[in-house]
């Protein structure tokens, strides 16, 4: 399925492609807020808090940055992650990335945390939670952006430690809006926790899970079967299987997609070869994402930069992107009708000054 496009948009000149990808409203509904600790901000708060890393600068952790594959990442992120200990470097990573996404004319935030990274360091669950959320309120306030959290189980652990992890942050659910699965996907299939996800669904939160990032199309059917999920995080494996994506394509399932993250895990080498345009093509409801932006190179509107110069997508293939992404946010309808009207004034504006 296809939108109609508004007026003209096939006038607006390829020059002016770039300026229309960075002003455009947009959602970013895939990102990681540990992912998104700059080097800089890693050393800052490791010297607030005296903690020591086994990296004598910025620019030697920096280089550390050469990954292989997604477990050859998640060893450095998680370690990056030991400098945060109080609520205040919570609020404050949170806030750097907020100010960052504003800047990129993200209108709605949807971030993941974990808190099983912190909480096995002896972080009480409430001084992540209430740091962030603190930061979400203020971000609003301060910038206009739209924020929301969602709290994601490590895969790598227990279902038991899923649960677990959920009773604890209940007193605190009003502060986040859904949860999500993340961590080492292949050996940890999504229906390692089926269960727990089922109690979620019927505590009434929102469902995603990441799927299909390196594992196989099994995986994304079963984060639709097994665990019920509204999004799948990543999904570019499902082109592998046909009826998979028949079925994508069909329900209009969201998938959120995340370029720069691929080429750096060597999941696309080379961005030419990524698959988005494709998955468009088929139908598929795509969105693009940092997913952790500080890792990666690039925050949002440098992965829609690099992956449109990489591939060549147009400006009606930007219309569709920002619009899926508005679309398979969590915001209210009322809101997400009034954003895609800001995105239609962004595109009336390219066309009638073309
Ligand atoms: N790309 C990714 N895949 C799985 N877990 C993650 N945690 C942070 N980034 C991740
Ligand atoms: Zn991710």
């Amino acid at each position: 399925m296809t939108y109609a496009l508004p007026a003209a948009i096939e006038r607006i000149p390829a020059a002016q492609l770039p300026q229309l990808l960075r002003t455009m409203p947009k959602a970013e509904l895939h990102m990681h807020i540990e992912g998104s600790l700059e080097p800089e901000l890693i050393f800052a708060l490791a010297q607030r808090n005296g903690v020591t890393l086994p990296y004598d600068s910025v620019q030697a952790l920096r280089s550390a940055y050469a990954f292989t594959d997604l477990q050859s990442f998640l060893d450095i992120y998680y370690a990056g992650a030991s400098v945060l200990l109080h609520e205040q470097d919570f609020y404050d990573m949170a806030m750097a990335y907020l100010e960052r996404a504003a800047a990129d004319h993200v209108v709605r935030a949807e971030l993941f945390f974990d808190p099983q990274t912190h909480t096995e360091r002896g972080v009480p669950i409430e001084v992540v939670i209430l740091g962030l959320s603190r930061a979400c309120h203020d971000a609003q306030a301060r910038w206009g952006i739209s924020a929301a959290l969602i709290l994601s189980f490590l895969r790598h652990l227990s279902e038991e430690a899923a649960f677990e992890t959920l009773e604890a942050a209940l007193p605190y659910r009003a502060h986040f809006i859904g949860i999500g699965l993340d961590s080492s996907e292949l050996g940890n299939p999504p229906e390692k926790f089926e269960r727990v996800f089922a109690r979620c669904k019927a505590l009434g939160f929102h469902l995603v899970a990441h799927a299909g990032e390196e594992g196989p199309p099994a995986y994304v059917w079963s984060a639709l079967n097994a665990l019920q999920v509204e999004r799948i995080d990543h999904g570019v494996q499902s082109e592998k299987d046909v009826e998979l994506m028949q079925r994508l394509a069909q329900t209009r399932m969201p998938l959120t997609v995340c370029p720069l993250s691929n080429q750096k895990l060597c999941v696309f080498p080379d961005l030419r070869e990524h698959n988005l345009p494709r998955l468009l093509a088929a139908g598929l409801n795509v969105t693009v994402n940092s997913d952790d932006p500080a890792y990666f190179g690039g925050y949002v509107n440098d992965n829609y930069l690099q992956v449109f110069a990489a591939t060549g997508m147009g400006a009606a293939q930007a219309y569709q992107l920002a619009r899926n992404s508005l679309e398979a946010s969590f915001a209210s309808p009322a809101q997400q009708a009034a954003w895609v009207q800001q995105l239609d004034d962004c595109f009336a504006r390219f066309a009638q000054s073309a």
